[in-house]
């Protein structure tokens, strides 16, 4: 960089649901002053692109067919994602269990995967003082080369409890029957599975408190910037 600037940073996030992917990159971003890329809401934005279109989720060769006609758009701003489809947001659409229910379906699809990760890089490529992404396939596919890669664990029960805690009343068996569906769908898709990079840091968060888990990315950020 020109002036003594500093290079922009690319953290590489990654993990099962409920590992606290999401609350840990926005808040490291945000505390680091870095842009913040969602993966998981870019595929279910599509998913929910299909679902509004009438789509088959269970026909891959349709969901390939159109997998390049919405236009997807993700606000990078940690105090203030947003997502939007062809210029309608869906923020709150894209979380709903309609959503969740068949996002593994149409992100396992190698044409819909193309798109996405393209995006993803051209998102990353532009964010000036660096970025943390989070998703499934970010240390292995998307950005192998980035700078940090870290990979978030916790056991299902751990990662339950919190699911059911957001969605308040939810029955937690029921809660960690599906994330462990959701998770195997994920792992086992041929395309880009969701997986640990060789080179990424594994944390464990079943004991830690989610401030703990910031803090601990927050150092391994800073200390790879300082060349340690
Ligand atoms: N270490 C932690 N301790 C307790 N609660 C946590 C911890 N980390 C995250 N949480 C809570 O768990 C819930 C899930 O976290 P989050 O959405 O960040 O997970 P995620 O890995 O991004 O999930 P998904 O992949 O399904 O989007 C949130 O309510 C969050 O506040
Ligand atoms: N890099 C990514 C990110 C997400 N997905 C898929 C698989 C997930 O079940 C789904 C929703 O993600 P979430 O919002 O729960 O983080 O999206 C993927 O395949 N690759």
């Amino acid at each position: 960089m020109e002036n003594g600037a500093a290079k922009p940073v690319i953290v590489a996030i990654d993990g099962p649901s409920g590992t606290g992917k999401s609350s840990t990159s926005k808040a490291v971003a945000a505390q680091l002053g870095l842009s913040y890329l969602d993966t998981g809401a870019q595929y279910r934005a599509i998913t929910w692109w299909m679902v509004t279109n009438g789509i088959d989720i269970d026909d891959p060769s349709a969901i390939a067919a159109v997998a390049g006609k919405p236009e997807i758009v993700s606000g990078t701003d940690p105090a203030h994602p947003t997502i939007t489809v062809d210029g309608t947001d869906v923020a709150a659409p894209i979380r709903t269990q309609e959503i969740t229910s068949q996002v593994s379906a149409v992100s396992a699809v190698p044409e819909v995967r193309a798109r996405i990760t393209e995006l993803q890089r051209s998102v990353a490529a532009a964010a000036e003082y660096g970025i943390v992404v989070e998703g499934r396939d970010i240390g292995t596919t998307v950005l192998p080369d980035a700078d940090l890669k870290i990979f978030l664990t916790a056991s299902p029960e751990a990662r339950a409890a919190r699911r059911s805690g957001e969605l308040k009343g939810a029955d937690v068996h029921a809660t960690r029957e599906a994330l462990i569906k959701r998770d195997a769908a994920d792992s086992s898709r041929k395309t880009s599975p969701l997986a640990k990079a060789d080179d990424a840091v594994e944390v464990d968060t079943t004991e830690l408190t989610l401030q703990q888990v910031i803090e601990c990315v927050v150092t391994l950020v800073e200390e790879k910037r300082a060349g340690k």
